[in-house]
């Protein structure tokens, strides 16, 4: 029987085989801005074969560049935000890379959970001011200092809706090999499925 710490803890403990609860719960990312989510679920999904679906793509792909939906407001963004993640927790044994901000309304954490296991992708602030690309991410634009400040807001809420934590602050293989550990040794991972 797996113990899993944090929301929703106790679809595993119902299901009636661990691989069966495993197979049919999807991995969410969640983390800063920059912090390799879109990366990390990439790779993890090459090395599962899981599909991804980075919900930042779609907001993209189904209503235009972000940018500009932070035009209208942020409000605007995050409420379409919102629709994508509900819409993306539905799936079964999916990878689901989220934006920095989805931990800003409490409900999309509610959906991701329903059935998904939750890692905090957690890069140290100074890589994250070396490597993020601001020109795609509006609220980092008008100020780099705007990172700190957003880390340590968002910092509590990372760590209050997380299960796991990955700690990428290595190569990105090793943060692979982290994600890979924790899914063999709490959920029972065998031969990537
Ligand atoms: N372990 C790592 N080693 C080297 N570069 C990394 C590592 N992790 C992430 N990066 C780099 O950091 C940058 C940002 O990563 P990514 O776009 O995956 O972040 P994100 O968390 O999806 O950001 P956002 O919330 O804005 O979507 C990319 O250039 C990626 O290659
Ligand atoms: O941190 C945030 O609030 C955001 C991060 C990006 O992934 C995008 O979802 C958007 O730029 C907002
Ligand atoms: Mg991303």
């Amino acid at each position: 029987m797996v113990h899993v710490n944090g929301p929703n803890k106790n679809s595993f403990t119902a299901m009636a085989s661990l691989k069966q609860a495993f197979q049919s719960h999807n991995i969410v990312l969640i983390g800063m801005p920059g912090s390799g989510k879109t990366t990390l679920a990439k790779l993890l999904s090459e090395h599962m074969t899981r599909q991804v679906v980075d919900t930042d793509v779609v907001i993209t792909q189904n209503y235009g560049d972000i940018p500009s939906l932070f035009t209208v407001s942020e409000d605007h963004f995050r409420k379409i935000e919102t629709e994508v993640i509900r819409k993306a927790s539905l799936a079964h044994g999916t990878i689901i890379a989220t934006g920095g901000g989805a931990v800003t309304r409490p409900e999309n954490m509610d959906y991701l959970a329903r059935r998904g296991i939750v890692f905090f992708i957690d890069r140290p602030i100074e890589l994250l001011y070396q490597e993020v690309e601001i020109k795609d991410r509006p609220l980092l634009t008008d100020n780099r200092d705007h990172i700190l400040e957003l880390y340590n807001q968002r910092l509590p809420l990372y760590r209050q809706f997380s299960h796991h934590t990955i700690n990428n602050c290595g190569t990105k293989k090793e943060a692979v090999d982290q994600f890979v550990a924790i899914l063999k040794e709490k959920y029972g991972l065998q031969n990537n499925q």
